[in-house]
């Protein structure tokens, strides 16, 4: 009997490597046909097992000097944000990622990105790597062709410049309540938990209307135990937000089975928690439109109002295309996924990027003051937000050196596919992914110099010859363009980032409030230099993490101090 057990509990991963090798192998003989350079690897990098802990597993091994350097360089989840530039040093601006559950193609050539976006319906989203988002159905991350622009024209339209206003005020008061919160809990190791309570704020108050001051990562949780359910919808939102891969691999129900640990559970209740949040909204927003009372400027209220135009063209004869309630609500979720963590993972690199290099804080300081000189925050007008060009070049270099998404993903389908590689013209075996790398792209040496691993701000900014300057000489510095054919970090066609000035003017509030009147710097740990805390905070910040969840993160952040004192002091 114990035998019979033994023999099956081995059999299952004997058989499972079997068939790991076969596959592998003819997954290989595929990618041979394009002539592009190989790199193999026995796990699939989207293996459900790998994604949950795939990533500490290498970095155990790599601690105690198991495995080869390949296994330490490829395996970890996101290994290519920390790979960055280099290993297409090493293959060539492209190569084949061969494993036994299919080939990716890497690239970090900007005309195949270019090539790629363009020919929209021969590559296309890939959809798998997307599935995670379809929490509450399918929505404009998910979906594609007619059914894409259906929700794309409904939820776009609700990002208006009075939006971005109402995004501008709301960041400034959050940002005010963050540095206050800094201020008091000195030394702060917070910075990437603080952050996402900061955006989280700010989304509630443009997307579903919920004003909240700002309460760091400490308070928060004593705020939980006051036991005021007004709080119930953003945690519900920040519990999900924390927790996609779970429920990718569970789902909904699953994830309330016996054998689930109790967090899993209240996620469940999460995901229930905020569905019936936004249906009250859709309901709230409905009896306003029957009342003919329609102030709410809220993204729920911009959505149901459009969805109910499309109805009454609808009526009218027009061919018209309108979302149903559960298609709103999982946009919601969509934007309020993509809206968020995003943005607090720059704003964290952002402001341990500043730490770390004194002069930037000063350069951005000088612009903040010379444009916003009054000391009343409330009188700071959306107006000045395009003019905060140090502020947006910033923002930049953290998004060139590290991006929370960190590539695009597309594939061929189930088609072959032929595409320009340099010199050649190169054929994808059908179901090929393309892993676009924003992150080999915006670091390699061929767009960016000799100095692509370093931060200068200033590469982003130029200044006309002084003869040529008819006001301050600041106020001539021209920008470079937030989307160039080497430099993607919002995309670019036609599923360019609908959110992208939503972010900058919220990262652009969020500095013009941190850095006029403060200085943040390192604390150096016992017998460091503060010179050699800057070093050590800007190499930690370049590391990368991805394990159990689908954006790339500051993998030490907590072992990072940052300390804040008003200017001067
Ligand atoms: C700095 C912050 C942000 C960055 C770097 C960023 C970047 C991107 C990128 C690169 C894409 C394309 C993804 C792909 O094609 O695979 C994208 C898509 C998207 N973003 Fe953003 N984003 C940011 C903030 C936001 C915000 C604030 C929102 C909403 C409030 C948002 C909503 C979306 C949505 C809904 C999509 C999917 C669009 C579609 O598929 O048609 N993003 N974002």
């Amino acid at each position: 009997m114990l035998v019979a057990v033994l023999t099956s509990l081995l059999a299952v991963p004997g058989l499972f490597f079997i068939w790991s090798a076969l596959s592998l192998q003819a997954n290989k003989k595929k990618a041979e046909t394009t002539g592009l350079p190989l790199l193999v690897r026995w796990v699939t990098p989207i293996n459900p097992f790998w994604l949950l802990c795939g990533s500490s597993i290498v970095l155990k091994c790599r601690a105690w000097g198991i495995g080869t350097k390949n296994f330490h360089r490829f395996y970890t989840f996101g290994w290519e944000a920390n790979e960055r530039h280099i290993v297409h040093e090493e293959l060539g601006p492209a190569f084949m990622l061969v494993s036994p559950g299919g080939n990716w193609l890497c690239v970090s050539d900007a005309s195949v990105f270019a090539e790629v976006i363009h020919r929209r319906t021969d590559f296309r989203r890939n959809m798998e790597q997307f599935e995670l988002l379809n929490v509450y159905g399918k929505n404009l991350a998910t979906t594609d062709d007619e059914e894409w622009q259906k929700h794309r024209k409904i939820t776009a339209i609700t990002f208006t410049e009075r939006n971005n206003e109402l995004v501008w005020k709301q960041s400034i008061s959050q940002a005010r309540g963050m540095i206050e919160y800094w201020l008091k809990h000195q030394h702060v190791n917070t910075t990437a938990d603080d952050t996402k309570i900061f955006t989280l704020n700010v989304l509630a108050a443009a997307i579903f209307n919920k004003s909240y001051s700002y309460h760091g990562a400490a308070e928060a949780k004593a705020e939980e135990k006051d036991d005021n359910d007004s709080h119930l919808y953003r945690d519900s939102l920040g519990r999900i937000l924390g927790h996609v891969i779970p429920i990718l691999i569970c789902g909904e129900q699953g994830l309330k089975a016996w054998w689930t640990p109790k967090t899993w559970k209240e996620v469940s209740n999460s995901i229930a928690t905020f569905r019936s949040y936004v249906t009250g909204l859709i309901n709230e927003e409905r009896a306003n439109i029957e009342r003919g009372e329609q102030n709410n400027q809220h993204l729920v209220a911009a959505v149901v109002r459009a969805c109910e135009r499309e109805k009454h063209e609808a009526s009218g004869g027009k061919r018209t295309a309108t979302l149903t309630e559960q298609e709103i609500i999982s946009n919601m979720f969509v934007y309020a996924f993509a809206g968020n963590d995003t943005t607090a993972i720059v704003l964290n690199h952002l402001l341990v990027n500043l730490a770390a290099h004194p002069d930037s804080q000063e350069w951005v300081a000088e612009e903040i003051r010379h444009y916003l000189p009054d000391n009343d925050r409330t009188t700071w007008a959306y107006t000045t937000f395009p003019k905060l060009k140090r502020c947006q070049a910033v923002i930049m270099e953290a998004l060139r050196l590290a991006h929370p998404l960190g590539q695009l993903v597309k594939g061929t389908g189930a088609f072959p596919q032929t595409i320009q590689i340099g010199s050649r013209a190169v054929t994808l075996p059908p179901n090929t992914v393309i892993q676009l790398s924003l992150a080999a792209m915006h670091t390699h040496p061929t767009y960016w110099g000799q100095d692509p691993l370093q931060w200068n701000p200033s590469r982003f900014i130029t200044t006309p010859p002084t003869d040529a300057i008819v006001n301050a000489p600041i106020e001539a510095e021209i920008l470079a363009s937030d989307t160039a054919p080497h430099f993607l970090p919002w995309a670019t066609g036609q599923r360019v980032c609908p959110g992208r000035k939503f972010s900058q003017v919220e990262l652009v509030a969020a500095l013009a409030v941190l850095l006029r009147d403060h200085v943040v710097s390192p604390q150096p740990n016992a017998g460091e230099s503060l010179e050699a805390a800057r070093k050590r905070v800007f190499a930690t910040g370049l590391e990368i993490e991805h394990e159990g969840s689908i954006l790339h993160e500051m993998r030490h952040s907590k072992s990072i101090a940052l300390t804040w004192r008003r200017r001067g002091e």
